[in-house]
C-alpha cells in the first residue's frame, strides 16, 4: 500500500495477434520508451508477460476467430498475471494489445474470487462473433467473450474460469459511438451504453455513474480503448475513426474520476498503434493521462 491506495502490477501484454493488422505489438515498448513505468511511481512492478506476438495473416476457418490458439494464449497469461497481481493485493494495470486483452484481465478477477463489474470504456462495444463477423478478427468481438454470447470462440471462453465472466447488466459502455451491428446486439442484449455526446458533456457525471452502476462489493474494472480519443486530437488508435472521438482533455477527466473511485480493481489499456503516432510526443501525452489517472 502507498498511501491507503495499492501498489501497482504494470503488466506488458504486448500483441497485435487478434488485431486488424500488425502495429500494437509495439504498444508496450513505445509506452515504455515515453517513460510509462517510472510516471506511475506507487512501487510500481513491471512484468512483460511474453514476447512480442505479431500480427500474422490468414483466413479465419469457418466460425473461429483467427488465430484462436495464440490469441488465447496471451489471455491466458495476462489472466494469470492479474489473478496474482490482485491476491496479493496489488493493483493490475495491463497494457495491451488488442481489445481482447481486457478478456484476460477479468478472468484473473474471476480466477482470484472477485467479480468486479466492468466500465468498457471504447468507441465501440465490441460485441461481433465469428458469426456475424466472419473476418474472424477478434478485436471487434472483446465484450462479446466476456459475456459468452452465442457463437463465441471456443479458444476464447476456455480462457475464463466461468462463462459468461460476467452479465451484461454488470457491465457499462461508455464514449460508444453508433456502430452497427454492435448497437443492434447491445440494444438486444440490454447492454446500457452511455454515448458519446453524454460523456463530453459531463464526463465526470458519466463517469460517477457508470461507477455506481456496476461496482458493488468487488470493485470494478476499467477497460480503455485510446479510439474513444479524436484522432485527430491524438492519431494513436490502431483502427481510427476520424471526427468521431472525444477531446482528449475528456477523456483524462473521465479516465481520473474512474480511477480515483477507491473500488477500482484493475485497467487494461489496449488499441494503442504507435505506428499511427505523428511524433514521439503522441506515446507521452497518453503516458501523462494515465499517469494522472492513476496518481
Ligand atoms: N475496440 C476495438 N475493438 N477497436 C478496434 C475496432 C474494431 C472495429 N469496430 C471492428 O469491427 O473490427
Amino acid at each position: 500500500m502507498d498511501g491507503g491506495r495499492p501498489l501497482l502490477d504494470l503488466l506488458a501484454a504486448p500483441s497485435s495477434a487478434a488485431a486488424h493488422w500488425p502495429g500494437q505489438e509495439r504498444a508496450w515498448a513505445a509506452l515504455e520508451a515515453a517513460g510509462l513505468p517510472g510516471a506511475l511511481g506507487r512501487g510500481v512492478r513491471v512484468r512483460e508477460l511474453f514476447a512480442p506476438a505479431r500480427w500474422t495473416a490468414g483466413r479465419a476457418p469457418a466460425g473461429r476467430v483467427r488465430d484462436a490458439a495464440r490469441v488465447a494464449a496471451g489471455l491466458a497469461a495476462v489472466r494469470d498475471a492479474a489473478g496474482a497481481a490482485l491476491r496479493e493485493g496489488r493493483l493490475p494495470v495491463v497494457v495491451g494489445g488488442e481489445c481482447t486483452t481486457t478478456v484476460g484481465l477479468v478472468a484473473g478477477a474471476r480466477a482470484a474470487g472477485l467479480r468486479p463489474g466492468l466500465v468498457y470504456v471504447d468507441g465501440g462495444v465490441d460485441l461481433r462473433t465469428p458469426a456475424d463477423n466472419p473476418t474472424g478478427v477478434g478485436d471487434s468481438m472483446a465484450l462479446a467473450h466476456v459475456l459468452a454470447l452465442p457463437g463465441c470462440e471456443e479458444d476464447l471462453l476456455a480462457v475464463g474460469p466461468v462463462r459468461p465472466l460476467l452479465e451484461a447488466a454488470e457491465v457499462r459502455a461508455v464514449g460508444v459511438r453508433p456502430v452497427e451491428p454492435d448497437a443492434t446486439t447491445a440494444a438486444r442484449i440490454g447492454l446500457v451504453c452511455t454515448p458519446a455526446d453524454r460523456v463530453a458533456a459531463d464526463p465526470e457525471g458519466a463517469a460517477a455513474a457508470a461507477v455506481a452502476a456496476v461496482s458493488g462489493g468487488d470493485g470494478h474494472l476499467v477497460h480503455l480503448d485510446v479510439d474513444v480519443v479524436e484522432f485527430l486530437d491524438l492519431p494513436l488508435a490502431d483502427v481510427p475513426d476520424h471526427g468521431q472521438g472525444l477531446a482528449l482533455d475528456v477523456v483524462a477527466r473521465l479516465l481520473r474520476r474512474l480511477c480515483a473511485d477507491p473500488g477500482l480493481r484493475g485497467l487494461c489499456v489496449t488499441e494503442v498503434n504507435p505506428d499511427h503516432a505523428a511524433g514521439p510526443g503522441d506515446v507521452g501525452q497518453l503516458v501523462r493521462v494515465l499517469a494522472d489517472a492513476l496518481a
